[in-house]
């Protein structure tokens, strides 16, 4: 018996040392701007008021991006865009929807935000009901529905499940084989998009499609089946006419949002070079989805829960052979603990993506403003934090706290540029820089957009570099 007490601890000892002794290391692969550095997104979904707006458009004015950028030194937005909006008719493009986004784009660029724009939906889209309930996304020329019943639910979540929305859904992905060109309708839409933002300097990404849904089909028959077809097909679109903006892709909502794991297969990016291919989860823990709080017991619960996600995310995205971006993650912010929960998700990302975007920068109790005139709410201060907006190298190491921030990062080839550290007021009134690096180094301090620039002159790849700022 003994001999078998020891026999199965050397056999789960491996495991067991893992799991105690797991270091997250930084982030294994990054988004780089054209000067190779690696970026860290930080900002939030603009806007959930979008999916309702007659002009399909965000609340925000250009005031409002400045303001979001003076309290939180954002330099991130997933733009939310539909299309029902781009294509109202098949093969008519909206252009004067195009350019309303262009100029809201622009707003971003001005203060100095990376663009993601998100074809976004929700329930496959409004048309799936003449009652027209609270879908969005697909335009009613691309919504079959056979005229099966679309009934409102208490839980909006529900509704995916109705008749004519799973109906809908099983014809988009060609499951049902009577509408077979949908698919390729979508992956021209892209296409149009794409020719119109190739070229502008502040649109990072393309988020291929928001938490897709299978239908009839979950888990691995969907999302390694219509779902990767749908992303090859748009990549090749895509690639017709924008060789280099990078192509976000999520799994499944259903389970990964919670942090079950992915069957996303690997895809291939069609331009020349190196693939530019993200992988953009979203995080919603199951027990938060369940209303528990993070405060007490149950935050033990949803630590364990958002470890499992951070798991699940990285087997994926290693699959991919992705960088990791956070498309989405948020909270009632007036519920118990949720600034502690956010503040966990930014320190989460800090250890495995190279960005996050919070959902949203609504008015509706999640958001940052406490009102239409954005009072700040308690968010506000949350999301004001230290952070890498570019890193001259490999990230290693990205850390915050109240005692500072630090990075270590190593030398790569083919990078240029200072390291960018976006540094708030309330945590930082004026601070100390400390660079281990040989002599040669130098910084400059932007006080008007709180940017901390150090410079490090190359010492040759692979070299180890450590910045620490502390407050003054
Ligand atoms: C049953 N299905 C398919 C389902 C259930 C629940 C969500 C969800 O909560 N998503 C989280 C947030 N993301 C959207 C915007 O993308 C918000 O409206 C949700 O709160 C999605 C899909």
């Amino acid at each position: 018996m003994k001999r078998l007490a020891v026999l199965a601890v050397l056999l789960l000892l491996p495991g067991l040392l893992a799991v105690l002794t797991r270091h997250d290391p930084g982030p294994t692969r990054y988004i780089t701007d054209d000067r190779g550095r690696a970026l860290f997104l930080h900002g939030f979904n603009t806007s959930g008021s979008a999916k309702g707006d007659p002009e399909h458009l965000p609340w925000i004015t250009e005031d409002d991006v400045r303001t979001e950028y003076d309290l939180m030194g954002t330099n991130f937005v997933r733009f939310l865009v539909q299309w029902q909006a781009l294509e109202p008719a098949r093969g008519v493009y909206d252009e004067e929807y195009l350019d309303a986004v262009a100029e809201r784009v622009d707003w971003y660029a001005e203060r100095g935000h990376h663009v993601l724009l998100d074809m976004h939906q929700d329930l496959y889209g409004r048309h799936t009901s003449p009652e027209e309930h609270s879908g969005n996304g697909a335009p009613a020329w691309a919504t079959h529905n056979d005229g099966l019943p679309v009934e409102s639910r208490d839980m909006w979540e529900l509704v995916y499940l109705e008749p004519g929305v799973m109906r809908s859904f099983d014809h988009f992905w060609n499951t049902t084989g009577a509408h077979p060109g949908l698919m390729d309708d979508y992956a021209a839409a892209w296409r149009h998009l794409a020719a119109r933002f190739a070229d502008h300097p502040a649109v990072i990404g393309y988020d291929l499609m928001n938490e897709p849904f299978g239908g009839s089909l979950q888990g691995p028959d969907f999302e390694a089946g219509p779902l990767a077809e749908l992303y090859r097909r748009c990549l090749t679109r895509i690639r017709e006419v924008d060789q280099d903006t990078w192509v976000f892709v999520e799994g499944q909502a259903v389970g990964v949002n919670w942090g079950f794991p992915s069957a996303l297969p690997y895809l291939t990016d069609p331009r020349d070079g190196e693939p530019r291919i993200v992988y953009a989860p979203h995080a919603y823990p199951l027990p938060m989805d369940l209303g528990r709080s993070y405060e007490g017991d149950s935050r033990e619960t949803v630590d364990t829960s958002i470890r499992i996600w951070s798991d699940s995310v990285r087997v994926t995205a290693e699959r991919l052979e992705a960088p990791i971006v956070l498309g989405e993650f948020g909270l009632d912010m007036s519920g118990p603990g949720a600034g502690d929960y956010v503040r966990r998700m930014l320190e989460e990302t800090e250890s495995m993506a190279t960005g996050r975007a919070y959902w949203s920068n609504d008015h509706d109790g999640w958001g940052p403003w406490a009102d239409e005139d954005l009072t700040p709410g308690p968010l506000v201060e949350v999301m004001s934090r230290a952070y890498p907006r570019a890193v001259a190298g490999r990230p290693v190491e990205v850390s915050y706290d109240a005692a500072g921030f630090r990075l270590r990062f190593t030398e790569r080839d083919g990078v240029s540029g200072p390291t960018e550290i976006h540094l708030p007021a309330h945590a930082f009134p004026d601070h100390e820089l400390t660079v281990d690096a040989p002599a040669g180094w130098t910084s400059d301090w932007d006080e008007e957009r709180r940017i901390l620039y150090v410079d490090i002159p190359r010492h040759g790849a692979g070299t180890e570099y450590a910045i620490t700022v502390v407050p003054a």
